[in-house]
């Protein structure tokens, strides 16, 4: 069991937005937690609310959207001008345990917090961001350099020489070469895998301790999103990073995830570790994800794809919302909204199909034999 500190506790969360059809409601009571140098992903299909939570986190949920109720604690290091530099110099920017003094540890409610103090303590400085397409995210006009810079001189006004040099070593750690020619670079002179070792490197600016990743390797063709997931990892050790990534891809997450939680209209529906959710799965809708995997013993074979569509989210939804797509739910299905029961003490789903006396229920025969395959495989 971890004993790493907690930084990210989010509790409860809900968050709709107002429409002119309406009232969107996209998250619904998520719960979710983020240690000290872990790995968690969030997995579901468009529309499940993966987005809509970590925007939340980092303040910037568009304008017609309100937090109704819960909690988003972060819980970071806040040091001096003077203790950073030192920590710079003398550690690159990591901070050794036991280093922050008890007064340097503060823990905030994002949810409570003003637009100013998310945007000059939290968002680019402690909780950093890469989007799914670089292009986005990069400024065309500007050179690499500047962009690299840009949030060092706004968030630590530092001198632009050592921001330079702090610009050139992170091009150097993104895997960069010739990083001092590149920094009079404009976007549109690098490929698009470059692009993204940029975003990341703008990300990695201000010595975040939380780097969320939306799609990071979405655009990317397939070498360059393995490469990009390897550099990820590999900084994500060097700086004792916490990650959360936001995907579609359960290929994606079982090679970088410690922790995996999976989203259903607004909901956490199951969450575990890689493992539990990759040879334990409990939900029928993680049943659904996984049988669409494509593997190897499926390549060229039509992949299975979860019958329906996911809940109007402007309707309320009673009971569980993927009854209707489930061909295991149970009559309770359609009345009450099943709690999250616990499998072990990281994994929980859920799913009446977990309740003490509910009927036993057997996933999919094929999902269970490539499971099966799959667990040996892995000595689980
Ligand atoms: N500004 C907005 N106004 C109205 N509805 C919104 C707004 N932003 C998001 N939504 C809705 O909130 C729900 C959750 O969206 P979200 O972007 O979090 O999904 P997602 O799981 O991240 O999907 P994707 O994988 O496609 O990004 C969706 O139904 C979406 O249409």
């Amino acid at each position: 069991m971890t004993k790493k500190k907690k930084i990210l506790k989010i509790r409860d969360l809900d968050i709709s937005f107002k429409t002119d059809n309406g009232e969107v409601k996209a998250v619904r009571g998520v719960d979710l937690d983020l240690h000290e140098g872990e790995t968690i992903a969030i997995v579901g299909e468009s529309g499940s609310g993966k987005s809509v939570t970590t925007k939340a986190v980092m303040g910037i949920l568009a304008s017609n959207g309100v937090i109704n109720k819960g909690s988003i604690e972060f819980t970071y290091t806040d040091l001096s001008k003077e203790r950073i530099a030192e920590v710079t110099q003398k550690y690159d920017g990591v901070i050794p345990e036991g280093y922050a003094k008890e007064e340097e540890i503060k823990t905030v409610d994002i949810t409570q917090q003003s637009k100013k103090f998310i945007q000059s303590e939290i968002r680019g400085r402690r909780i950093a961001m890469v989007f799914q397409d670089p292009m986005t995210s990069l400024d065309p006009t500007m050179t690499i350099g500047k962009q690299v810079m840009e949030a060092m001189l706004f968030h630590y006004k530092i001198p632009k020489k050592e921001a330079y040099a702090r610009a050139v070593q992170l091009l150097e750690l993104v895997g960069i070469t010739d990083a001092e020619k590149r920094m009079k670079n404009y976007p549109h002179q690098l490929s698009g895998g470059m692009r993204q070792r940029i975003v990341i490197a703008i990300a990695l600016s201000c010595d975040p301790e939380i780097l969320i990743c939306d799609e990071p390797t979405t655009a990317l063709d397939v070498t360059i999103q393995a490469k990009i997931l390897e550099l990820i990892k590999d900084i994500q050790k060097k700086k004792n990073l916490s990650v959360i990534y936001i995907t579609h891809d359960l290929g994606v997450v079982a090679k970088v995830a410690d922790f995996v939680n999976v989203m259903y209209a607004g909901r956490i529906i199951e969450k575990g570790s890689v493992n539990e959710i990759f040879y334990g799965p409990r939900h029928p809708y993680t049943w659904g994800l996984l049988a669409s995997l494509p593997d190897v013993d499926t390549a060229g074979d039509e992949l299975y794809t979860i019958p329906g569509t996911p809940p109007n989210l402007l309707k309320e939804i009673k009971g569980d919302a993927f009854a209707p797509r489930n061909p295991f739910a149970l009559k309770i299905d359609e009345k009450i909204a099943p709690p999250m029961f616990e499998i072990t003490p990281t994994h929980h789903v859920a799913s009446w199909l977990a309740a003490p006396n509910a009927p036993k229920v057997e996933m999919p025969q094929d999902l269970k034999a490539r499971i099966e395959k799959n667990r040996k495989e892995a000595n689980w």
